[in-house]
């Protein structure tokens, strides 16, 4: 039986869902900021028993009707209001935000091409590819800015009784990144695995698991805050592309020469591609699969 008290208060709403590398969402047209979307409305909708079923909520709101993005109304017209599962707030999520923009283009708000998005971790660039002759969407890349790397060291993450060292790297959003020998070992994580020191993370974090695949070709599962294990993390994939790129010695600044990873998830594959200023770009699938209203 769901814990959750159900959709009913926002009976009526209209909503789509799509996903990007089956990272999936419930996506909530608010052009004029008129919904006020609780933590329960969201843990109901993400519900995958008695809600439709994410890993998180994109509401879409005018920036200049959310005082939270007022101030990058004049650079982007639209505003990713994001939402974890469990109905926390997050600063980034990579593949929301190019489900976002598939969703602008499919409700005729934007063309394919270039487009800003403002999220609460600054506005993000998008690019919509044409899609194919058969009808396949164009994949969407989104430029993600620059990751930092604000420690501590000497993390460790811990899952059934084996530990690793773990890379904090920020994306927006805090990630550790341990590399493992088989990504089998990170277990059922159906809870989140164990970090230390102990209060390291204090506003909790996102745990990917990392295996080499082949020449920069990597591959993850991650553990979402607020949202368990998913099928796939852009800002997960990011921060562990930056991660093998440092730990392989290809760092692009030093080199001067741009460097693209591939990371495959579980629910398919992302190139990651960090240039000399450190900027790092996320290319991949986003589609819509449904719509409808709530009843
Ligand atoms: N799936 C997202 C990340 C969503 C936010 C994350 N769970 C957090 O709390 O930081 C992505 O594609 O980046």
């Amino acid at each position: 039986m769901s814990e959750h008290s159900g959709t009913s208060g926002i009976s009526g709403t209209a909503f789509l869902k799509g996903h990007g590398t089956q990272n999936d969402f419930v996506i909530v047209p608010d052009p004029d900021g008129r919904i006020d979307l609780s933590a329960a409305d969201v843990a109901a909708l993400c519900d995958r028993r008695a809600g439709i079923g994410a890993d998180g909520v994109l509401r879409v709101v005018r920036s200049a009707a959310e005082p939270a993005a007022a101030g990058m109304a004049g650079q982007a017209e639209w505003f990713m209001d994001y939402r974890n599962a469990d109905g926390s707030i997050a600063e980034m999520c990579g593949n929301g935000v190019r489900v976002f923009a598939r969703y602008l283009v499919h409700a005729g708000h934007a063309g394919s091409g270039e487009l800003a998005v403002a999220t609460r971790g600054g506005v993000k660039r998008v690019r919509i590819a044409a899609d194919a002759p058969d009808g396949t969407p164009g994949d969407v890349t989104v430029d993600m800015g620059r990751a930092a790397f604000p420690g501590p060291d000497g993390v460790t993450v811990t899952v059934d009784g084996r530990s690793w060292p773990a890379l904090n790297v920020n994306m927006g959003n805090p990630h550790a990144v341990a590399f493992v020998e088989d990504l089998a070992h990170a277990g059922h994580l159906y809870e989140a695995p164990a970090t230390a020191p102990a209060g390291a993370y204090p506003q909790g974090v996102n745990v990917e698991f990392v295996v080499d695949r082949g020449e920069r070709h990597v591959a993850m599962r991650v553990h979402e805050r607020g949202s368990g294990e998913t099928r796939s993390c852009g800002t997960g994939a990011c921060a562990v592309a930056v991660a093998a790129i440092r730990r392989d010695g290809a760092d692009p600044a030093a080199t001067g020469e741009a460097v693209r990873y591939t990371v495959d998830v579980p629910g398919g594959r992302l190139v990651i591609e960090e240039f000399p200023d450190g900027r790092i770009e996320m290319t991949g699938p986003a589609v819509i699969v449904a719509e409808g209203v709530l009843a």
